[in-house]
């Protein structure tokens, strides 16, 4: 298994081009958040935003709008159960991440499947959180035009696949996978996590146990979609999104025992800022 070295920071955080504008960082669509779980919405959305995503439009429950629009004013909001509003949003967004705090009620499980549905080739649809345990327990199939990263941690991968943790060994995770969807990238989150996207497996070595607390994984949800919609998809982005996740924690854990999530957003712009000098070219 090949390790993820942090030169993949250097390599994909490239400066800005002077002469451009948010259409150019990727349009993201947050479908997240339900009555209990607004937080989740609320990280997820943030850390793209932090991450430098253009424009992040969050679907959710009308009654979270006010917290959504206090938290994190660079967003919009949209009523999920709105159908035309969301189809609109659907169409209009390059990056559509779905999950976080969805919970698993019908509605969510009809959001489920109309972006797998409706999301086209050119999109990337990230699925994570109660979007995963929902594939699973409704068995709804992992079929879509659009380019797939699945973001599950052990417990959810466990669902997923029917690989007990204790199973989950590179060969059996290639295997599931395969049978889920080919074309699929799947990040394997725990100590340590994987990646594993057409035959390759890396992983990473940065992170902590300061980082297991509630809303971490969202968070990561957030700088996926965030540097999906900036750098584009490919394993060397989906990488770097893992991996500064990790870094950034890693760096907080000398004076943090516990990493509070909102704290390593706040720190995502410093430290791409970082690498991106180190880098020191733009994409043209
Ligand atoms: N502030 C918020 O609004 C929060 C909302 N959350 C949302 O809550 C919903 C349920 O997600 P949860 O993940 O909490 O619950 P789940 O029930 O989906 O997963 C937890 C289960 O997986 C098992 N498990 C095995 N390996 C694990 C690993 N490496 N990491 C985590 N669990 C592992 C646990 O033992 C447990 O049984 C999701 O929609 C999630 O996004 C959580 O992210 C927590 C914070
Ligand atoms: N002990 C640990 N070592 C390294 N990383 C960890 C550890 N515990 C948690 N993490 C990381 O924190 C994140 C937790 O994700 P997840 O369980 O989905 O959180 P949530 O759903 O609460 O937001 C993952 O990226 C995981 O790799
Ligand atoms: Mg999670």
């Amino acid at each position: 298994m090949e390790k993820i070295n942090k030169n993949i920071l250097n390599q994909v955080i490239t400066l800005r081009n002077p002469v451009s504008y948010k259409g150019n960082y990727g349009k993201i669509l947050i479908i997240a958040g339900s009555t209990h779980f607004g937080g989740a919405a609320i990280l997820c959305s943030s850390a793209a935003v932090a991450s430098g995503a253009g424009l992040v439009t969050v679907a959710t429950v009308p009654e979270k709008f006010t917290a959504i629009n206090t938290r994190i004013p660079e967003a919009m909001t949209i009523d999920y159960q709105n159908k035309n509003d969301l189809l609109e949003a659907i169409q209009n967004n390059t990056v559509i991440a779905i999950g976080p705090g969805l919970g698993i009620s019908s509605v969510a499980k009809g959001l489920v499947k109309v972006v797998l549905k409706e999301a086209t080739k050119n999109q990337t649809v990230i699925i994570d959180a109660s979007a995963l345990t929902l594939i699973a327990e409704e068995k709804i199939p992992l079929t879509t035009n659009a380019k797939i990263i699945m973001t599950p941690h052990q417990g959810e991968w466990e669902r997923l696949s029917t690989l007990k943790i204790h199973e989950q060994n590179e060969l059996n995770n290639i295997d599931e996978l395969h049978k889920l969807n080919p074309k699929a990238a799947l990040v394997l989150k725990k100590h340590h996590s994987e990646i594993y996207y057409q035959g390759k497996v890396l992983q990473i070595t940065a992170g902590n146990a300061g980082m297991a607390t509630g809303g971490m994984g969202d968070t990561l949800t957030g700088i996926m979609a965030g540097f999906i919609g900036q750098f584009g998809f490919s394993i060397e982005t989906i990488s770097a999104a893992l991996l500064i996740h990790s870094y950034i924690a890693d760096k907080l854990n000398k004076k943090h025992y516990v990493i509070l999530p909102s704290l390593l957003i706040e720190k995502l712009p410093k430290y791409m800022a970082s690498f991106s000098y180190e880098n020191g070219h733009y994409l043209s």
